[in-house]
């Protein structure tokens, strides 16, 4: 249960004064429902309004506070786009205030002819005039206090102006109170870090630049906390599931021994050795947790497959949960082509599947007659119930996050432990495993299966997109198989789809009958056709919208075009170019771009340019992600921080790890005073799922 001191940051922003229904709603959006959302809502620049010049010295754009004498009114003729202007002057110049949509009465009411005021704003020279549109601020001389000196500028929403943010975010604030120090005194004296409120008071009431930026003290000590928030709820499950007993497999057996007789290839060397460590932990009488780590193409599968086998020959059953409905029968599709003539029963269970067929299948899993379960998440919701489930293969794009984990957890036979192995081709830095897995064991498969050519990679500027498209021309008459990725544009599905099908018509027109398209807004079993029918060759060209996930695998697909490639993070880019290059064919993967605004656009295009080794591309990726401004950055797989940014505060990761296992060592039910303090902090963010495995205290 919620510590009740934790109460009115869990209270809806609703219950705010100034916030309505309306507003509320708009928060929703872009801040959260909570007090507890606007506390993390952190002031991403300042207005420093002390500047107070004479008229005369202004500077356009200039942020000025002056006090003025107002003038002459200058009401527009009425039903007419003219602004309302007021004439105001010192003893150096005059200024014009401008108002759209203005109603006259109340700018009489405020600025009297032949009275002072002191009026904030952005002053701005125009044709040799100076004016300031919509002052922030006018008030009588004796109200100047009244005007903040320096004031947070908060990310907005439309709807909700940055005064009305500030207002609102002020008001959860006074709700907030003092909570207990869970912070180690020595390590906190060390960084010199402020106490927890101090901190989260001084972030939001910045009084020079350099206290927006995230990487400054105060942030750094929220940003710790929630870091150790996170481990030390990683820890408490692990804990959890070595607890339980774990069940030993029989890695060795007829089903492995026969399914790598048949693989049409050998496997690679680093192969064998994830699957020996995989088998050690199989084997042994406790749970394992490991993550599998390999480059895209890498050939995780087949890894994923022997383990599962070893799940089935011990009797038990394998379940293998993928990101995407797509991905999901594509793993369906491979592990049943792998697994012909073992005489194991694999089935496919998605979102789609209802009705009757859903409950037939349901019965034989809890039967004990399904073997291998691959599917999205319906795997785990509450009414599947498997026989004996020992082995869950988790193929992560997407966040895997604690409460994810425990859901799988929930599927083993009670009170046993279960394997679990998450596979990710997301080439994650080694200290950021660590936010999304913990003391996770990790393998690597640092090979590619032999006779791979390098992936040719060039990048074009859309303009000569004719050029591009004609291009294609040859290696579809050599029989080439090809990639078209549109782009995500933000926050509007529907331009991302507009911009795909008309790619779609005109590639359709050029090469009729051989280009299909994929979209997220498709229904399901469409997808699977057109991309059943590119996969077998009656289709050479598809178009996509990067909706449809990126572990796709088509090894004759030899061509991947990317438009607007600047608009894509490195890892994203990485992965879409892993789609080709999985056969022994020669690979070409373009990527168009459209304007390289930016010298972070820029420096990606040249790394992937520049290699196609993907821990090299994760480390840059990591060195140059602008804070917003790759698009899907969602997909690495990272659990979302609501404080901590993994740009800015990675160093601080290890340090609460050692820190989060110490604390267990000595309070191993958190029942000191810091251990109920660090109770506190795990409901504070929101990290409590692993406090119902202590005992109470
Ligand atoms: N040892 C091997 N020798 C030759 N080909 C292999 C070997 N292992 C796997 N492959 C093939 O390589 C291709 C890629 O394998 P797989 O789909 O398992 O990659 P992956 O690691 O899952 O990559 P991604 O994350 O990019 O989907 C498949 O066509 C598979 O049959």
């Amino acid at each position: 249960m919620r510590p009740e001191i934790l109460y009115p940051f869990f209270a809806e922003t609703v219950s705010l004064p100034g916030v309505g229904g309306r507003i509320a709603q708009l928060l929703e959006k872009v801040v959260g429902r909570r007090v507890l959302d606007l506390c993390w809502h952190f002031p991403v620049d300042i207005i420093d309004r002390r500047n107070s010049p004479k008229l005369g010295d202004i500077r356009h754009e200039q942020m000025v506070t002056v006090e003025v004498e107002i003038g002459s009114h200058d009401a527009p003729p009425p039903r007419t786009k003219r602004p309302y202007r007021v004439w105001c002057h010192d003893d150096t110049a005059q200024m014009q205030l401008v108002f759209f949509h203005a109603k006259g009465d109340y700018l009489l009411r405020q600025l009297p002819e032949g009275e002072k005021r002191v009026i904030s704003g952005k002053a701005e020279i125009f044709n040799g005039q100076l004016q300031m549109t919509h002052p922030d601020y006018m008030v009588a001389p004796n109200k100047r206090d009244e005007i903040p000196a320096i004031e947070p500028v908060y990310p907005l929403t439309a709807g909700i102006s940055g005064r009305v943010m500030g207002r609102i975010v002020r008001a959860a604030l006074e709700r907030t109170v003092e909570l207990p120090e869970w912070l180690d005194p020595a390590l906190k004296k060390r960084e010199g870090w402020p106490d927890w409120r101090a901190a989260l008071m001084a972030l939001h009431h910045p009084e020079a630049p350099g206290d927006v930026d995230p990487s400054c003290k105060t942030r750094r000590r929220l940003a710790y906390d929630e870091f150790l928030a996170n481990q030390l709820a990683l820890a408490l499950i692990r804990r959890q599931e070595k607890r339980k007993k774990g069940r030993a497999l029989k890695t060795e057996g007829p089903l492995v021994e026969k399914l790598i007789e048949k693989l049409p290839y050998r496997l690679t060397n680093s192969q064998q050795e994830c699957i020996a460590e995989i088998n050690t932990d199989l084997a042994s009488p406790h749970s394992m947790m490991r993550l599998l780590q390999g480059d895209v193409g890498s050939g995780k599968t087949v890894v994923a497959m022997v383990a599962m086998l070893a799940a089935v020959q011990s009797g038990a059953q394998a379940a293998l949960l993928a990101p995407t409905e797509i991905l999901a029968r594509q793993h369906y599709d491979s592990l049943t082509e792998m697994s012909e003539g073992l005489d194991i029963r694999i089935e496919v269970l998605t979102g789609r599947d209802k009705g009757k067929a859903r409950e037939r299948l349901l019965a034989d899993l809890a039967a004990g007659e399904i073997d291998i379960l691959v599917g999205t998440h319906a795997l785990f919701q509450k009414d599947v119930v498997y026989h004996d489930l020992a082995l869950a293969v988790i193929d992560e794009q997407h966040r895997f996050g604690v409460e994810q984990r425990l859901a799988v957890a929930a599927k083993g036979t009670s009170g046993q432990g279960m394997d679990m192995l998450a596979m990710t081709a997301t080439p994650i830095p080694r200290t950021l495993t660590l936010t999304a897995y913990g003391d996770m064991d990790v393998s690597r498969l640092t090979e590619k299966p032999p006779g791979r050519l390098p992936v040719d990679t060039r990048t074009i500027s859309l303009n000569r997109l004719d050029e591009v498209v004609r291009s294609l021309q040859r290696p579809l008459e050599g029989g080439a198989r090809i990639y078209w990725i549109c782009p995500l544009v933000e926050e509007s599905e529907k331009s991302d789809l507009a911009a795909a099908e008309e790619r779609f018509r005109q590639l359709d027109q050029i090469f009729p009958g051989r280009v299909g398209l994929v979209h997220g807004k498709m229904k399901g079993p469409e997808k699977d056709k057109v991309m059943a029918a590119f996969a077998g060759g009656a289709l050479d060209v598809l178009v996509a919208t990067t909706v449809i996930e990126v572990g796709v695998n088509v090894p004759e697909a030899t061509v991947m075009v990317i438009e607007h490639a600047e608009r894509f993070g490195l890892a994203q880019l990485h992965q879409l170019r892993g789609r080709v290059g999985r056969g022994s064919g020669q690979s070409v993967c373009l990527l168009l771009y459209g304007h390289l605004g930016s010298e972070n656009a820029r420096a990606r295009m040249k790394i992937m340019r520049e290699t196609e080794d993907g821990f090299r591309i994760a480390e840059e990726d990591l060195r140059l992600r602008g804070a917003g401004e790759l698009l899907g950055t969602r997909q690495s797989g990272m659990p979302d921080f609501k404080v901590a940014s993994l740009e800015f505060h990675s160093d601080l990761i290890p340090m609460a790890r050692d820190d989060a296992k110490l604390i267990l060592q000595t309070d191993r039910e958190l029942k000191t005073d810091r251990g109920q303090a660090l109770r506190v902090l795990l409901y504070l963010m929101e990290q409590d799922e692993g406090i119902r495995y202590l005992r109470s205290g």
